[in-house]
C-alpha cells in the first residue's frame, strides 16, 4: 500500500501523523510546494517510528509528481484555508487551480488512486477535481467533510451530556458549510434517541454551534483547524486501505439520490477498497429533505462560480 499526501500542511502533515500511526501503508509520500520544510516534516515524521512502533516509510518531495506513482490513495490538503472574516468561498479561484493541476499529476501516475479531497471550499473542490480526472469513476474522488462536522456535532452532545463522545452516534448531511444539516432524528446515545435525553432548545444550539463549528476555529487561531480535520481525513484513508466498509457521512457525486443531479455534498455512504461502495438513502421526512435541498442550492451556487471561473 502507497499513500500520498498533497499539501504538507497543518492538515496534511496532521493528516500523515495519523496515518502512519495507524501502520496502514508499507510508504507514505508528502508533497508540497515548500522546498526544504516538506522533506524535513516528512524526515520529522519518519524518525518518530521506532519509538511509536509504526513501518510505514515516510518521506517529503517538492512538487515531483513521479515519486506519489502507483499511489493507492492520495488526500489532497493543498490550497488556501480562509482568515477571520472570509468564508470557505472565497477560496474557490486558487484552490480550484491548484486542486486540478494536483489531480492532473496524480492520475497521470497513480491513474486507479482513490483520491480524497480536503481542500476548500469542500464539495466544490471536489467537483473541480473529479473535472480534472476527465473520467475517472466518480466513487473514486470523494470529499472529507461529514466526518469532522459529525465529530463536531457529537463533541458538542458529549460535553452536554456529560456521557463519553464514543457513545454518540450521529448522521450529518449536505454541503460543508453553514446549510450542513445535522440529523436529531439519526443521532443516538448508544441506541438512545438524543431527543429523549436532550430539550429541543439545547439540541437547536448545538446544532447553530456545529454549522459554525468551522469558522468557531478560525477566529480563535487566525487559520482554519487541522487536528480533527487530519484524524477525519485519515479515518477515511483506513477505511479504503482496509476495506472496512465503515458508514460514513462523505462528499460523493449524486446522480438522482435524493432528487439530486450532477453535484458533490455530504451523504452517507459505505465506504471500502473501491472508495465508494454505496450511496445509502436515508427515509428523509419532508422537513429534513427541504433543509438537505437547501443546502444543495448552496453547493449549487459555488458550482456555479466554478464553472463560470474555472473552465
Ligand atoms: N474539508 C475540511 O473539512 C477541511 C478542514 C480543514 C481545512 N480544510 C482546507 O484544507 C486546506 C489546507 O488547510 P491547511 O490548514 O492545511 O492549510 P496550510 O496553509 O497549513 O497548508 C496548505 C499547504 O498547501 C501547500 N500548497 C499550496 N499550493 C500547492 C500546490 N500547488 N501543490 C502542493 N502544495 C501546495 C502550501 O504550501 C501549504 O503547505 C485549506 O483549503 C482548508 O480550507 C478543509
Ligand atoms: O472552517 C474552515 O475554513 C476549515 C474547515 O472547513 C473546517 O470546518 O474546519
Amino acid at each position: 500500500m502507497k499513500i500520498s499526501i498533497i499539501g504538507a500542511g497543518n492538515v496534511g502533515a496532521t493528516c500523515a501523523n495519523d496515518i502512519i500511526n495507524l501502520n496502514l501503508a508499507d510508504e507514505l509520500v508528502l508533497l508540497d510546494v515548500k522546498e526544504g520544510v516538506t522533506e524535513g516534516k516528512a524526515l520529522d515524521l519518519w524518525q518518530t517510528s521506532s519509538i511509536r512502533q509504526f513501518e510505514t516509510y515516510v518521506y517529503g518531495v517538492t512538487d515531483d509528481y513521479e515519486a506519489t506513482k502507483d499511489s493507492d490513495v492520495v488526500v489532497i490538503t493543498a490550497g488556501l484555508p480562509r482568515k477571520p472574516g472570509m468564508s470557505r468561498d472565497d477560496l474557490i479561484e486558487i484552490n480550484a487551480g491548484i486542486v486540478q493541476h494536483a489531480t492532473r499529476e496524480i492520475i497521470k501516475y497513480s491513474p486507479d488512486a482513490k483520491i480524497v479531497i480536503v481542500s476548500n471550499p469542500l464539495d466544490v473542490m471536489t467537483y473541480a477535481s473529479f473535472m480534472a480526472t476527465n473520467g475517472k469513476n466518480p466513487n473514486e474522488v470523494f470529499g472529507m467533510a461529514g466526518i469532522l462536522d459529525a465529530a463536531r456535532y457529537k463533541a458538542f452532545i458529549a460535553e452536554e451530556l456529560n456521557v463519553s463522545p464514543i457513545s454518540v452516534h450521529a448522521i450529518l448531511m449536505g454541503g460543508h458549510g453553514d446549510t450542513m444539516v445535522p440529523l436529531p432524528r439519526y443521532t443516538t446515545i448508544s441506541s438512545v434517541p438524543v431527543t429523549e435525553l436532550l430539550s429541543k432548545e439545547k439540541l437547536d444550539t448545538i446544532i447553530e454551534r456545529t454549522k459554525y463549528g468551522g469558522g468557531e476555529l478560525v477566529k480563535l487561531m487566525g487559520t482554519s483547524a487541522w487536528y480533527a480535520p487530519g484524524a477525519a481525513a485519515a479515518q477515511m484513508v483506513s477505511a479504503i486501505v482496509k476495506n472496512s466498509r465503515r458508514l460514513f457521512p462523505v462528499s460523493a457525486y449524486l446522480q438522482g439520490e435524493y432528487g439530486l443531479n450532477d453535484l458533490y455534498m455530504g451523504v452517507p455512504v459505505i465506504l471500502g477498497r473501491n472508495g465508494i461502495q454505496q450511496i445509502i438513502e436515508l427515509k428523509l421526512n419532508d422537513e429534513e429533505l427541504e433543509l438537505v435541498h437547501k443546502s444543495a442550492e448552496s453547493v449549487k451556487s459555488v458550482l456555479e462560480v466554478l464553472r463560470q471561473k474555472v473552465k
